[in-house]
């Protein structure tokens, strides 16, 4: 469990420009075996806030706590101890190029005192369980960018942390490498049962693994939840972010109508009635339909034309009344 209560992170002034408030009052919490995103535009406080949960940054107010302890309340030496309960992926691997793709695995142990015999073993399993155990003697530049991410990510699980860090893991790597490196962080995280929390700027990313997210804008958490209730809410900060609104020419003839599609209002429904019922012309002018957190969900414009209005508007009514999310967003086009 990851709780972030009241943190506020302000970096000095340097030379004669203002201080910079990075992250101004943030309350977070990430529930053990969640798999958690953080997103927000550049410069909105994501790389300062994932590096608050290890302390590699200490926030000038607020508590940080991890699976219980209160690492803020800690002396420096327990909390050298204490990150050892939290593995870090970084953007750029940080490999290290002399060593070999086991001897990188192994590093954290051989800093904790591991024997060799141990390390050897455990690098062995760590490297069968990215996928990578035939390169295991591979250095850094005979490895693919997913590569050297999976031994990052075998790295960052050595000492058997409970709690992983991804700081843009994917964010260096092409679309198929991204795909196969997310797959392997939602793995881990489902057999080791991992904690894990992510910053990203890519909206996909969250899409593809997260639970739950929250967006950051200029240091302060504006929205957020599980992703499958912020998309049926479909209106907020967070919802646009991961759905983009779907755009169509209003220069159109016809009545566009906005529909928020979920597992329990489906746009079937809606079909059925303009089309089936009403006998109503209908064509789908934008907007797009996905699998999220194991539920659909999207936003559809419909043009309908050769509507009688006052009919429409009762239609839509009934509509809503029976638990469809649907909405005029524009009059009729007079052409
Ligand atoms: N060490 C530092 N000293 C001074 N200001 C900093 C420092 N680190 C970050 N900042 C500032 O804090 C704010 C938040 O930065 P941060 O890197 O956390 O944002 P971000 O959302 O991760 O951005 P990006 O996506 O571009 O990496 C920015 O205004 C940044 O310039």
């Amino acid at each position: 469990m990851i709780e972030l209560n009241d943190v506020r992170k302000v970096f000095p002034a340097r030379g004669r420009g203002p201080e910079v408030v990075a992250l101004d009052g943030v309350d977070l919490t990430v529930r053990a075996g969640d798999f958690a995103g953080v997103v927000g535009p550049s410069g909105s406080g994501k790389s300062t806030l994932i590096r608050l949960v290890n302390l590699l940054e200490r926030p000038t107010s607020g508590t940080v706590t991890v699976d219980g302890r209160v690492l803020t309340d800690l002396p420096a030496d327990e909390v050298r101890r204490a990150r050892s309960s939290i593995g870090m992926v970084f953007q750029h691997f940080e490999l290290m190029d002399s060593r070999t793709a086991a001897a990188n695995v192994e590093h954290p142990l051989e800093l904790a005192g591991v024997g060799r015999a141990e390390r050897r073993r455990r690098s062995g399993e760590l490297l069968d369980l990215v996928g990578l155990g035939d390169r295991a003697q591979a250095r850094p530049a005979q490895l693919s960018g997913g590569q050297k991410q999976r031994v990052a990510i075998a790295r960052a699980l050595a000492a058997r942390p409970t709690v992983l860090l991804c700081d843009e893991a994917t964010s260096a790597l092409d679309q198929a490498s991204t795909t196969g490196v997310l797959e392997l962080l939602r793995r881990v995280r489902d057999e080791l049962g991992l904690t894990v929390l992510l910053i990203t700027h890519e909206m996909a990313v969250v899409k593809a693994v997260c639970d739950t997210a929250v967006l950051l804008e200029a240091g302060r958490v504006v929205d957020g939840g599980r992703l499958d209730q912020v998309l049926a809410r479909g209106d907020s900060p967070l919802a646009a972010a991961l759905l983009p609104a779907p755009v169509a020419d209003h220069r159109v003839a016809g009545t566009l109508l906005r529909v928020t599609v979920t597992d329990t209002a489906p746009e079937t429904h809606v079909l059925q009635v303009l089309v089936g019922r009403l006998g109503l012309d209908v064509e789908v002018a934008g907007g797009s339909v996905e699998t999220v957190a194991g539920g659909r969900h999207g936003r559809l414009l419909l043009r309908v034309t050769g509507a009688d209005q006052s009919g429409l508007d009762r239609a839509l009514a009934q509509l809503r009344d029976d638990g469809s999310r649907v909405e005029r967003v524009a009059a009729e086009v007079a052409r």
